[in-house]
């Protein structure tokens, strides 16, 4: 990490963002609020069905027609993306603010070669000439360690493996010089192996290009390699905000706790894996108080009745009552 750093300023602002299905089921996702600091990454983690993936596609407008933010504002470089035109939000989108998404081959178009994808970016956004644009295409391919990249510019995405298609995303996202890149499980889909590559390279160029990154995931270990800043989502609330360290050393919401213990850890006993019980309820089947408190082995009598968002000091918030009145303290996955 880079000096000052720790102060960098806030470059994505989502405050009180709240995604309905329209007449049907309001608060997919409630109230949520985090900011991604310039040249930092912050990790967006939680089950599947927390709100993860929708809060991160509203964003750049790219939500289903099916849902609609209905409260809150998404600020990037002092400017509200929520009240971007669908053509002004897509000036953004590969431009200043690059996409990654977990299926490669869902977003890259089958019938344009790879290079011809990069370049498009640039002949789009900064008005390049097809022939520099594919030079600088090339260079982007190189970088993000595509092999023979002279050669495979004038490939398919379907003659590339997965691990490839997803080096291509990568270039395309960074082709426009983003100071922002949103990666929505960018790993997800690839064999063991190549996810530790891509994400080696994603951290690389994390670093080399000073970008912030808001990173979709499931995986902690990634979290624990990868990021600054950690927002943990649970059934379409923030259960709890903070940092890297503070979730791996002091969690402070019962359900960040139970999720590093659900992590296998080298040299642990079987034993000691613990499994959440139940499921994340559905924004219709929502407990009356705490999201939690079915699933929390803390919960206590009235818990129930308490859903607070408790400022913890710089910038760490939990939605925990007996954490924030100091009557609980969680066990970490490391202490000390
Ligand atoms: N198009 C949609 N129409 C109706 N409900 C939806 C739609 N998309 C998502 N939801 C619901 O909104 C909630 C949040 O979904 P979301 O996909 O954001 O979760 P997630 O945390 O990203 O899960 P995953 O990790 O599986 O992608 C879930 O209950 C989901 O069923």
């Amino acid at each position: 990490m880079t000096p000052g750093h720790d102060t960098a300023r806030p470059l994505l602002s989502v405050e009180g963002l709240t995604i309905d299905l329209p007449g049907v089921q309001p608060g997919l996702v409630e109230d949520v609020t985090f900011q991604v600091r310039e040249g930092h990454c912050t990790a967006l983690i939680g089950e599947s069905g927390c709100g993860k993936t929708l809060t991160s596609m509203s964003i750049l407008g790219l939500l289903p027609a099916s849902v609609r933010v209905s409260a809150g504002s998404v600020w990037f470089d002092g400017v509200d993306l929520l009240t971007r035109t669908p053509r002004q939000l897509r000036r953004v989108r590969g431009g200043p603010v690059g996409m990654i998404f977990q299926e490669p081959m869902s977003s890259l178009n089958p019938t344009m070669t790879v290079g011809d994808q990069i370049a498009e970016a640039r002949r789009l956004h900064l008005g390049e000439r097809r022939k520099t644009a594919l030079a600088r295409a090339r260079e982007l391919l190189e970088r993000v360690g595509i092999p023979n990249a002279a050669r495979r510019i004038g490939a398919y995405p379907h003659e590339m493996s997965g691990g490839m298609q997803q080096r291509v995303m990568i270039a395309a996202a960074i082709a426009c010089e983003p100071r922002l890149i949103i990666a929505d499980e960018p790993t997800t889909a690839l064999d063991v192996t190549i996810q530790a590559e891509i994400l080696a390279l994603l951290r690389d160029l994390q670093r080399d290009l000073d970008l912030a990154v808001l990173l979709v995931t499931h995986d902690l270990g990634v979290v624990a390699d990868f990021c600054d800043d950690v927002v943990v989502m649970y059934a379409g609330h923030i259960a709890e905000r903070t940092t890297v360290d503070g979730l791996f050393y002091d969690p402070a919401h019962p359900y960040s706790s139970a999720l590093l213990a659900a992590v296998p850890q080298v040299g642990q006993a079987r034993s000691r894996l613990t499994v959440i019980p139940g499921r994340v309820p559905s924004a219709g089947g929502l407990p009356a108080g705490c999201r939690f408190e079915p699933r929390c082995a803390h919960a206590q009598s009235p818990c129930g009745e308490r859903q607070p968002d408790v400022s913890l000091g710089d910038g760490r918030r939990t939605r925990c009552g007996r954490v924030a009145s100091g009557e609980l303290t969680l066990q970490g996955a490391l202490r000390g």
